[in-house]
């Protein structure tokens, strides 16, 4: 890239912007994209509700760099990390002389930051009460006064507010003004779980290219068995725990592709000494025994899918991964095993072997049933 374009990014705030094409294809999450763009072109202020690490300050930045608005700036406030005593000053500025300990010329506070672009208040549902009413003040006047200041200055903002909190729960108790929520609330979007995605493969993929160098083909870089553990991992800490998780294992694989053991340990599966298998450091629920993860609308399905894998597996193990005899015991061909192996995910014993204690095991990767080691090699 030229340093002229590169110049004209940074001061146009374009780098560090995510494209909404980058945010991933799930069906949820396209309409909640597809909604965003709707309502970020017609100026209505939007709120982004999900759990933590969920994307939704991914989703703010990649909607302002969308918007009209992206030649200006989009000024993040995070309203949780404010402590009370600055909280005021920080949001809407003090003039010259405000009060002891103020800055000579005084400052702009991060409402007239945004003006012109976008202000994208994080965890809103923290905002302290009194904060509240100010701003509410400034959404319907349009308009900020910075302590000390006699005049209002007028500001020109498009609003886009987070939380991870039930705001009509807050409201109910209190803490929360219900102006203020149907006044930032003009369009919600809720952004799904990580476990309630499908679109988990391409987003391993885009992250992984993101860290390898250029060069690296991100399907080629990760081992089959480390992929399905990633698959059936169910993410409590959503985006964000999988780009650490990704980041971590470019930077500790030792030749050319991610293994198990590349992964930190509480994705990592280990022969317990009931010979069961158990999971390091995590309860077990954060594994699904299905690569698509099921979610309360797909329950059903997906334990359908863990007792047939089960079963499959059980089979498998009973003939020590003889093809011939485990299809007879399911009474099915050995095409037809072949084929379900593929459907449920499971890989062939032979890649699936571990080190443990020094010495190589094989443990299926359907994390079920008793597991003899099947053979040292
Ligand atoms: N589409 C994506 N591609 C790659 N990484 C992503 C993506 N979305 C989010 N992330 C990663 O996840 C992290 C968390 O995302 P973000 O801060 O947007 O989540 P959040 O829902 O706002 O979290 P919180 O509720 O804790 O504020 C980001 O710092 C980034 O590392």
């Amino acid at each position: 890239m030229s340093i002229k374009v590169a110049e004209i990014q940074r001061r146009n705030n374009f780098v560090d912007y995510p494209s909404l094409h980058e945010l991933g294809d799930d069906a949820k999450m396209c309409d909640a994209i597809e909604k965003g763009k709707r309502l970020i072109d017609r100026s209505i202020p939007i709120l982004i509700l999900g759990e933590t690490g969920t994307g939704k300050e991914y989703l703010s930045r990649a909607l302002h760099a969308y918007s009209a608005r992206r030649t200006a700036t989009c000024v993040t406030v995070n309203c949780a990390s404010i402590p009370d005593s600055l909280a005021e000053s920080e949001l809407f500025g003090y003039c010259r002389g405000a009060f002891s300990g103020a800055l000579p010329g005084g400052m702009k506070g991060k409402v007239q930051q945004a003006d012109g672009g976008t202000l994208f208040l994080d965890e809103i549902g923290d905002m302290p009460f009194a904060l509240q009413t100010r701003l509410l003040r400034v959404l319907s006047e349009r308009e900020v006064i910075p302590l000390g200041a006699a005049q209002p200055v007028p500001v020109d903002l498009h609003l886009i507010s987070a939380t991870h909190q039930n705001l009509h729960e807050l409201v109910a108790a209190g803490r929360f003004r219900e102006d203020l929520y149907y006044r930032i609330a003009g369009g919600v979007l809720r952004l799904p779980a990580l476990r309630e995605r499908t679109d988990l493969r391409p987003l391993i993929m885009q992250m992984l290219r993101d860290e390898l160098p250029p060069h690296r083909t991100p399907e080629q870089s990760i081992s089959a068995q480390a992929l399905d553990l990633l698959l059936r991992y169910r993410w409590p800490g959503n985006l964000r725990q999988m780009h650490a998780v990704i980041r971590f294992a470019c930077a500790v694989m030792n030749g050319l592709q991610i293994q198990v053991n590349d992964l930190p340990e509480e994705l990592i599966p280990v022969v317990t000494s009931d010979q069961s298998v158990g999971l390091r450091g995590l309860a077990q629920s954060t594994f699904s025994p299905s690569a698509k993860q099921p979610d309360s609308v797909n329950a059903q399905t997906g334990s359908l899918r863990y007792d047939e894998r089960a079963r499959v597996l059980d089979a498998l193990n009973n003939s020590r991964w003889n093809i011939s005899a485990a299809s007879r015991q399911l009474g099915m061909c050995r095409a037809s095993l072949y084929r379900k192996l593929r459907q449920l995910e499971i890989p062939h014993v032979r890649d699936q072997t571990k080190f443990v204690q020094g010495q190589a095991v094989i443990f299926p990767l359907g994390c079920i049933a008793s597991n003899q080691p099947e053979y040292a090699t």
